[in-house]
């Protein structure tokens, strides 16, 4: 039963789409006056390398961890950028604007998760990037799913 259920990488139209997303979310943020300073020496590859993570974290292929470093890499390019509560707000709204603007799914069911782990991993990026971060012992990309309402949901 549960192998039928498709996964979110599948679901949002995979790495295309999440090329889509990751490059019209960071023109936002190089013009947003809040963010454009965190990022301003930011590689030319870097949406596509974030395309990469989400698509491993959302069920997709493991490239960013067999490739980009993983887990451990993500975390380290987080360190240390004290990121303030109200970047980290900006950070979810652009992202969830480039979500409608390259169309990802509408369904209640796919941004009800996809808005869940935007909030999980953005408080996690801003935490672990504060001074004296607690770190914990995770060393792998934690994979998210549908939760309480997968496709089909009454
Ligand atoms: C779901 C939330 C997030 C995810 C999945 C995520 C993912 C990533 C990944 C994968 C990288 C490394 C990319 C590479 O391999 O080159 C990265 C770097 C970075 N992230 Fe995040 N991030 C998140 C939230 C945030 C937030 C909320 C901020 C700040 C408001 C932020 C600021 C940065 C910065 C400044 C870098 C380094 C950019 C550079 O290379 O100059 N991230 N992020």
């Amino acid at each position: 039963m549960a192998d039928s259920v498709p996964t979110m990488y599948e679901w949002m139209g995979g790495a295309e789409v999440l090329e889509k997303l990751t490059e019209e979310f960071y023109s936002k943020v190089r013009k947003d006056d809040l963010l454009a300073p965190l990022f301003a020496r930011m590689a030319d590859d870097h949406p596509q390398h974030v395309a990469t993570f989400l698509g491993e974290v959302f069920g997709g292929p493991a490239k960013y961890t067999e490739e980009h470093g993983g887990y451990p890499h993500m975390l380290s390019r987080h360190l240390g950028r004290q990121i303030k509560p109200e970047q980290r707000a900006r950070w979810v709204e652009l992202m969830l604007e480039a979500a409608d603007t390259v169309g990802l799914p509408q369904d209640a069911e796919f941004r009800s998760a996809f808005t869940s782990y935007i909030e999980f991993g953005s408080r996690r990026a801003m935490a672990n990037s504060q001074k004296d971060a607690e770190l914990g012992s995770r060393t792998t990309i934690k994979i998210w799913g549908w939760g309480e309402a997968p496709p089909g949901s009454d």
